[in-house]
């Protein structure tokens, strides 16, 4: 299978690049020797989404994402338009590269040997995908495919602060115990407007939003314990009007394992479509990259993406 390695050297705060012979020779141990134009490294942000459709036009049919979850995202988004993948037979996966790689913890392949075989192994799975539109920053429209998650409201802010604020970004994971702390302490829920399917849109106050796909989320976050990345469902999780005490002390601490989701003002259920809006502005993030701000929409697309698993069963997990 013709296969291309798309490298974000800048991801975990550019050790992916410093170690990218290492990375690479651990995955020539497993594929055989890769040629030099089969290599390519991102140069900017969004890089990853232009050299993903490059690499499809040009014939290749497997790409490997070699940095965290945002550079997967980069490529997915660069492998579908118009809410279709843009040539079928694709196969995805990622090299674990950057701060967080959900994909490859969730599929028990956090270790370069574990990844690099499951690439080897010809073994597959398919995940869900799911497109969010919402309004950018300069007010323009916004769509992005997703295949980890979007949030909103506070979590969503907590993201943007730990990744905007260049002191923080250095500190790595203690930036966003910094930035969840001091949201927490800040952050007034706000009133959504919110439909869920075909229902009847609701007006409801909410500390914060998250649609997830996979269980976990980057820093060790495990937000949606037990969802599938293959199930046609999102899970979506209702964060209900909290106190700025209440959060710090009753969710915050709870993420790491999931246990936040017990909490009475906490609701869990399946969607496969919302749209959300409020009259305040509220900030949207899609796999770990802010993309703007409500309102959002999101749908589960009837495609899915093909993958690289060391094992295909729908219970490979944690
Ligand atoms: N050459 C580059 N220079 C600067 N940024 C880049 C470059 N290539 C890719 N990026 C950006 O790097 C960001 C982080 O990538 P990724 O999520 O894969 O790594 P990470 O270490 O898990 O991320 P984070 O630092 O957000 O935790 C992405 O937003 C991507 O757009």
């Amino acid at each position: 299978m013709k296969t291309r390695v798309i490298v974000n050297p800048m991801a975990n705060k550019g050790n992916c690049g410093k170690r990218w012979p290492q990375i690479r020779a651990e995955l020539e141990n497993h594929l055989g020797p890769l040629a030099a134009d089969d290599i390519v490294m991102t140069r900017a942000r969004n890089h990853g989404t232009v050299l993903a459709r490059e690499a499809v036009t040009a014939g290749y049919r497997r790409l490997i994402s070699v940095g965290g979850d945002g550079t997967f995202s980069e490529i997915l988004n660069g492998v579908i338009a118009d809410d279709r993948l843009i040539v079928p037979g694709l196969v995805l996966a990622q090299l674990p590269g950057g701060t967080s790689n959900e994909f490859s913890r969730s599929f028990g392949q956090n270790s370069l040997a574990d990844a690099s075989r499951a690439v080897a192994s010809g073994t597959t799975r398919e995940i869900d995908v799911f497109r969010a539109e919402a309004r950018g920053y300069a007010g323009d429209q916004v769509t992005r495919y997703g295949f980890l998650l979007a949030i909103v409201g506070a979590a969503a802010t907590i993201s943007w602060r730990a990744q905007r604020v260049p002191l923080l970004k250095r500190l790595g994971p203690v930036s966003y115990v910094l930035m969840t702390a001091f949201t927490s302490l800040t952050y007034t829920p706000r009133a959504y407007r919110i439909r869920v399917d075909d229902e009847a849109e609701q007006t409801l106050p909410m500390w914060a939003l998250l649609l997830c796909s996979f269980d976990g989320a980057g820093e060790g976050l495990m937000l949606a314990p037990g969802a599938d990345p293959g199930d046609c469902k999102l899970d979506l999780i209702m964060v209900g009007d909290m106190g700025r005490w209440e959060s710090l002390t009753k969710i915050v601490p709870r993420l790491g394992d999931g246990s936040y989701i017990a909490h009475p003002k906490v609701t869990r259920r399946h969607a496969t479509r919302i749209t959300i809006d409020s009259d305040q502005m509220v900030q949207a993030d899609v796999d770990g990259e802010s993309i703007g701000q409500l309102p959002m929409s999101v749908a589960l697309l009837p495609l899915r993406v093909t993958v690289a698993v060391n094992r295909s069963a729908p219970e490979a997990g944690r």
